[in-house]
């Protein structure tokens, strides 16, 4: 039987998780290169920008597999997926096999494809985009990325803020799913380009946004929503691979 490859821009870790409900937590990285969208801000373009895909590599489930075997020392851990847009990747393969050594697997996604494969995913993670990124949102299509991951998959809803505009967004987003965890990350206007592997980062700035998106948040006696920075960033600034 030919299985389908999948497009792979990198394979790294353990680190830790940086963001969202799994911030902290050990994982290993698989970033799938290709992504529907174009945010103005994306700190990811090396997975994004048709122009790297030379460095995309069709790789089968079997080989991602044995990557992550041997960097995580055969321990199965949570893998996360993320891009570019890993939806649009064959991933369910993949996800059954590690499964099968214990691996679980959480995915990062804008919520713009949906995926019968999202129900074997332990967290999924949708992250629609705010006005300041220059993309609209399919809500539609975001209901349906609820729908496939099902009740045993725990989803979970992340937004990047940069200004009052997506903080508007962010409220719409959590009146639309009140029953989904929301969490509210200040966006980094400091992205680094696609050829960087390493960059300079406005850390100052991008805490002054946090402080401003904490006292808006408290402000406004927004008690659902959980803040939270890019660990990784706070960490390691615009370095790749971490
Ligand atoms: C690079 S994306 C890849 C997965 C998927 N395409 C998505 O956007 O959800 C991973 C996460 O990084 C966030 N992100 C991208 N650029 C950012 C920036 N400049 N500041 C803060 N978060 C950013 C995205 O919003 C998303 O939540
Ligand atoms: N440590 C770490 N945490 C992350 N959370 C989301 C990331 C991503 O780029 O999708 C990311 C990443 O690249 N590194
Ligand atoms: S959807 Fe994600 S990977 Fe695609 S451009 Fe936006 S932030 Fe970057
Ligand atoms: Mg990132």
């Amino acid at each position: 039987m030919t299985l389908e490859t999948i497009r792979v821009n990198e394979i790294f870790g353990p680190t830790i998780q940086g963001e969202g409900a799994l911030i902290g937590q050990p994982t290993i990285f698989v970033r799938t290169g290709g992504c529907d969208y174009r945010c103005s801000w994306c700190d990811t373009l090396h997975a994004v920008d048709s122009a790297y895909r030379d460095e995309w590599l069709p790789m089968t489930p079997q080989a991602i597999l044995m990557q992550i075997e041997v960097l995580s020392g055969g321990v199965p851990l949570m893998i996360s997926l993320s891009g570019g847009n890993p939806a649009i990747q064959p991933l369910g393969h993949l996800i059954d096999l590690g499964a099968q050594e214990g691996y679980r697997f959480a995915l990062e996604t804008q919520g713009s494809i949906a995926k019968d494969w999202f129900a074997r995913l332990d967290v999924l993670t949708l992250s629609p985009k705010p006005p300041s990124s220059g993309m609209d949102t399919n809500w539609q299509r975001l209901a349906e990325c609820v729908e496939a991951a099902g009740p045993e998959t725990r989803t979970v809803l992340k937004t990047v803020i940069f200004d009052e505009d997506d903080y508007a967004y962010a409220r719409d987003l959590s009146g639309r799913y009140p029953d989904l965890p929301l969490y509210l990350q200040p966006g980094n206007h400091t992205p680094p380009s696609p050829e960087a592997a390493d960059a300079p980062i406005d850390m100052a700035g991008i805490l002054e946004r946090m402080r401003w998106l904490t006292d808006k948040v408290s402000g406004d006696r927004w008690y659902s929503a959980t803040v939270l920075p890019q660990l990784h960033t706070l960490l390691w600034g615009n370095l790749r691979g971490v």
